[in-house]
């Protein structure tokens, strides 16, 4: 019998969980506090449950698996790459960072990505399948655990694409926010996407707070699709709709993401046009050096150029940022670690995936 898997379950599922095997109802309060609280890692650690029902437990269900196999620690900067090992082999990339606000940690939300974007590390190899929200939550629990530093701003925005593991993903947000568990509150977690425009609309209408962030990357329909093959897909127009509409319902600012590749994006025409599509929006934009990959020709403009495209927009009243590159002596880009990591196990030269 496949064991189920008790850590996506909620507070409510678990207690029905519990009814079913005719224990009595505090006990689905003892075990979604050891689970969610104070993070076990098995159910032989749960000292409280009769040893009966700790063994019923691990007979009938499993906690996720997500060991750590590297962590990697900045000396330029407070903060921390990890890899996690899924209990199928699958391996993903969580990132912890440190403000002095508080830790904010980076999480995947798939193991690869079947979205195709050009410059991305995460896609290379394809989708290899969804996380479940126990995944998405034991990145959370395992980094907690291993720095004991308390997470209190969570982004998604580690590989894979979110809307398109999308019930996972809305469980796993409901979740990290419930006061049944970390209590992370929604309006501290920001999730990332390329533009799934039907997903965008749903998350519009799922009642929650969270920041919603989009991947631009181009300021005009055809200059999107030289980057994000998903825009074949969706038009830009109906994107920036959607974005709209999720400002609309949510009252939350959305956050637009545009990583600079030289001589790709970052002309004076690009900063025009973008000007031209965000001018009378009530948003904020992310400039992204891109990160270069072996794989891909894609550079980054010098300081002196991004900060240029930076002062344009700014003159034109829009909120734009440059974002401080974090971590630049650890694997940087998402999903390079995974990918060397995976490279090291086929006997490939670590160098050859190694950019920084
Ligand atoms: C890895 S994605 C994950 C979330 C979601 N799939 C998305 O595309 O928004 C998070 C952000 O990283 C950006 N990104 C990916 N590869 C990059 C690179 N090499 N340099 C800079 N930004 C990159 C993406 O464009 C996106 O804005
Ligand atoms: S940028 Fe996001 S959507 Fe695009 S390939 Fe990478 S992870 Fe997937």
């Amino acid at each position: 019998m496949e064991k189920k898997d008790i850590c996506s379950y909620t507070y409510e599922e678990l207690q029905e969980e519990v009814e079913n095997l005719q224990e009595k109802s505090f006990r689905a309060k003892q075990i979604y506090q050891w689970l969610h609280v104070k993070l076990a890692d098995s159910f032989d650690e749960m000292t409280n449950l009769p040893a009966a029902l700790r063994k019923r437990l691990s007979e009938e269900y499993e906690i996720a698996k997500v060991k750590m196999l590297e962590r990697q620690i900045s000396s330029v900067d407070p903060t921390e790459k990890f890899l996690f090992e899924l209990d199928d082999g699958n391996m993903v990339e969580s990132v912890l960072m440190k403000y002095s606000y508080g830790n904010s940690v980076c999480i995947s939300s798939q193991a690869g990505c079947r979205m195709g974007c050009r410059f991305c590390a995460s896609t290379i190899g394809g989708l290899k399948r969804n996380l479940t929200t126990s995944e998405m939550l034991r990145q959370i629990y395992q980094i907690q655990k291993i720095t004991q530093e308390r997470v209190s701003n969570i982004v998604v925005m580690g590989t894979g694409e979110p809307l398109d593991n999308y019930d996972n993903f809305v469980r796993f947000i409901r979740m990290i926010s419930s006061d049944k568990g970390l209590h992370i509150s929604q309006r501290n977690i920001t999730a990332s996407t390329c533009g799934i425009v039907p997903g965008i609309k749903r998350l519009a209408g799922e009642g929650l707070q969270i920041t919603l962030a989009l991947s631009l990357h181009g300021s005009t329909q055809e200059k999107r699709k030289k980057l994000m093959p998903v825009a074949n897909k969706y038009e830009l127009k109906d994107v920036l709709a959607a974005c709209d509409e999720y400002f609309e319902k949510t009252g939350r600012r959305v956050t637009f993401e545009y990583s600079l590749v030289s001589g790709v994006n970052d002309t004076d025409e690009d900063a025009q046009e973008l000007i031209g599509l965000l001018k009378h929006k009530n948003c904020h934009i992310n400039l992204i050096p891109v990160n270069p990959i072996k794989e891909r020709q894609y550079r980054r403009p010098s300081r002196q150029n991004a900060l240029k495209f930076q002062n344009k927009l700014e003159k034109n009243g829009i909120n734009v940022t440059i974002r401080r590159e974090r971590g630049s002596d650890i694997d940087g880009a998402c999903g390079q670690l995974r990918r060397r990591y995976a490279a090291a196990e086929k006997g490939e030269a670590d160098e050859d995936i190694r950019v920084n």
